[in-house]
Order: C-alpha cells, then sequence, then structure tokens
C-alpha cells in the first residue's frame, strides 16, 4: 500500500511521501511500519512512521529503508521497550547481519532482551545502534504525528564483539571526540547500512548528536532514573509530572528511588571498572569517577526534580499508558530493570521493586473502571 505521513510542528503542516505501509502481526499487537528508500541496492532515507495496536494500544514508531520486501537496510524502532521484542521479532527474518537497527526506547534492557532471544549469534546479529531523545511528539492518527516539543537525539553505535569488539569509536575518535563516518568499513555484507544510517542521523535537522558508547550509558543510565522517578508516580498518582514538584510524599519517593539507583549503579561500575583494570587501567579509573559523580543520589534527584518542573505540563509517557488501557507499561525496563539489576549484585531495591509491581498491579487492572460502593 503507497502511502504518506503528515508532520505538524509549530502550526506547520507537511506531507512525506513514497512510503509503504506495511502491518505486522504479533500477540494481538499490529505494528504498522513505513517502508522508504530504493529498490537499487543498500541505502538510508527512513521518514518516520507508527506502530499501531488493535484492542490495546502500542504506540511509537518503527520505520524502515531497504528493497521492498526483502532485506531491510535500515530500521528505526521507537515502539514502546514492552513491545519492541514482538515488533522487531514480525520483521526479524528481513533482518541481516548486513541491516542496521537504531533503538529508541525509554528505559533499559531492550537490547539485551533482543540479543538473547532474537539474535544470540553475534556474526549474524544485525548492527545496532542505540539513542535517546527529548523531542515531545504524538500522533493525531496513525499516519499525523505532532513534533511537539523540540529537544535532543543523541545515539551511540553498540559495540559487536565479532565484527568491533571496542566499538568503531576506539578506531575513529581523534582525542576522543570526533566519529569519522567516513571510517566505518563500507562493506556491503556487514557495515555499509551502519554508515548510512550514522550519516543519515547526523543530517537530520533534530539537533543530533553522535556519542561515544560509553558517554552514552552514562547518558541513558541517568535517564533512566529520571523515568524511575517521574514516571510510575505520575501513573499511580494520576497527575501531571508538574504535580510532583515540591510535593513532600513524591520528593521523600523520589529520593528513596535515586538512593536505590545510585548504589546499584555505582556498584555496576565499580565491577565494570574491576574487569577494565587488566587492560586499560588509567580508563578504568577514569570511567569509575565519571560514574560515581554521576550517579551521586542527590545530584540524581535534582536532575529529576528539574526535568518534573521543566516537563510541567507533560503527562508522562507511563501514565498515558495506563489511560490508554493496553494493559501494559514499560516499568518493567525501568524500575523493574534497576530492582533486577541490584538482585543480580544482592544490592536490595524494595522502592523500586515494589513500585514496579504497583505500576504492572494498576496496568493490569485499567479499562475496569472503579468497582461500584455496594457491589461485592
Ligand atoms: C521525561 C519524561 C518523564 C517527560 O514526560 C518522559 O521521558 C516520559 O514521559 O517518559
Amino acid at each position: 500500500m503507497e502511502d504518506s505521513i503528515l508532520y505538524e510542528r509549530e502550526n506547520v503542516k507537511w506531507k512525506e511521501q513514497g512510503f509503504t505501509l506495511e502491518e505486522h502481526h504479533a500477540k494481538g499487537l499490529v505494528f504498522d511500519s513505513l517502508l522508504g528508500g530504493n529498490s537499487s541496492g543498500p541505502g538510508v532515507g527512513a521518514k518516520g512512521g507508527s506502530t499501531r495496536s488493535q484492542g490495546a494500544q502500542a504506540p511509537g514508531i518503527c520505520a524502515a529503508a531497504g528493497l521492498g520486501r526483502d532485506a531491510i537496510d535500515s530500521l528505526i524502532v521507537s515502539s514502546k521497550a514492552d513491545t519492541t521484542l514482538d515488533a522487531i521479532k514480525s520483521l526479524s527474518k528481513r533482518l541481516t547481519p548486513a541491516s542496521t537497527v537504531v533503538l529508541l526506547q525509554n528505559g533499559q534492557g531492550v537490547l539485551d532482551l533482543l540479543n538473547t532471544r532474537l539474535f544470540p549469534d553475534p556474526e549474524t546479529r544485525p548492527n545496532f545502534i542505540i539513542a535517546s531523545t527529548t523531542h515531545g511528539a504524538y500522533r493525531r492518527n496513525r499516519l499525523h504525528v505532532v513534533h511537539a516539543a523540540f529537544g535532543t537525539l543523541n545515539f551511540a553505535i553498540v559495540p559487536n564483539p565479532a565484527r568491533a569488539p571496542r566499538g568503531y569509536e576506539h578506531l575513529l575518535v581523534q582525542n576522543h571526540k570526533l566519529l569519522d563516518v567516513g571510517a566505518i568499513p563500507s562493506d556491503p555484507h556487514s557495515t555499509l547500512t551502519l554508515q548510512r544510517t550514522v550519516a543519515t542521523l547526523l543530517s537530520l535537522p533534530l539537533n543530533v548528536t553522535w556519542q561515544p558508547i560509553r558517554e552514552m550509558q552514562l547518558t541513558v543510565l541517568k535517564k533512566l532514573v529520571v523515568n524511575a522517578c517521574i514516571n510510575p508516580l505520575t501513573a499511580l498518582a494520576e497527575c501531571r509530572n508538574g504535580d510532583l514538584f515540591g510535593n513532600g510524599p513524591a520528593t521523600d519517593t523520589m529520593r528513596s528511588i535515586c538512593a536505590e539507583a545510585s548504589t546499584v549503579l555505582i556498584a555496576q561500575a565499580r565491577a565494570a571498572a574491576a574487569r577494565d583494570r587488566l587492560d586499560d587501567p588509567e580508563g578504568a579509573e577514569e570511567r569509575l569517577a565519571q560514574a560515581e559523580e554521576v550517579f551521586k543520589p542527590g545530584g540524581l534527584l535534582s536532575e529529576a526534580l528539574d526535568v518534573a518542573r521543566l516537563t510541567s505540563q507533560n503527562i508522562s509517557s507511563m501514565l498515558q499508558d495506563i489511560q490508554s488501557n493496553r494493559g501494559s507499561t514499560e516499568v518493567e525496563f525501568i524500575n523493574g530493570y534497576i530492582a533486577a539489576l541490584g538482585e543480580s549484585m544482592r544490592i536490595p531495591t524494595p522502592v523500586n521493586l515494589n513500585l514496579a509491581r504497583l505500576v504492572t498491579l494498576k496496568a493490569t487492572r485499567a479499562g475496569r473502571g472503579p468497582i461500584r460502593r455496594g457491589v461485592f
């Protein structure tokens, strides 16, 4: 089906054409992907798209560029963290070691899940880019997207143990600041699409920045803690982000979330430093010092409070999930991730664990309406 997508930004609308819209079915969800690009060879140029669900909502973007119904060169996935495995599974036969997948989810753990469940062999795994954005967007309808708030988009290339175990930036960065896109090998059987996807991302008018993977890990983990503070509390209290700011019980709970997250993330950084010390003692100490600074509990809390204030009018994505009655949220990839990481290192995280349980309880109850008085 030939289709177009309507974009809206600051009261200006425009139409992007030349996409093919495809529907994929998985676990009761219907994912849409918009296919762009040409059939003459590998190339990127994906412009956007949507994932749609019937019955349950699974909003997001899944855009692909490549060779028609066959192999996909470049796939940009922004479905919710908890639906991403199913979204990619429905396309996995068309993903090859020569494909590149850009992941744009809240939370952590999606890539590990994809690698374990869909792509266990690094030799046959597609190239992965992880990205994180502060742009705000929502859909008016299936193929009509509103870009509501201008932000930033940061991304990093994920190292592949079979191709470039130390990542491409190890070879490409000069003074740790410059990524030479042209130096990513242009092998059509492996990294040509990676090179082209990176070039395309950098050309987008979306305030895009490349980050070395280690720096990006700090960025996404900091965002994880912000989401761990704002999302479950707004979802449980059914309030806007700004209602948390200056509220005593909310601030106290956020303080506990940050204290647990800080202990767990610093313990993880210490374990990584212990491993890295053999290979690169100086770098290991430098990275550990950086992580200890970034994950200080006070700094995490003030970052979360700042974001709550700056996005005061927002309805958080987790509250939107509850309101749309889709029966699930991203909480397992946010507070659940912190709790699981804590468990793996025998560090108790009761606040994050119980918030994840409460949000899950609420999500599974959503849509059933309030209980009626006197009815047993
Ligand atoms: C930053 C944030 C909490 C703002 O609403 C957003 O990441 C969200 O809603 O998930």
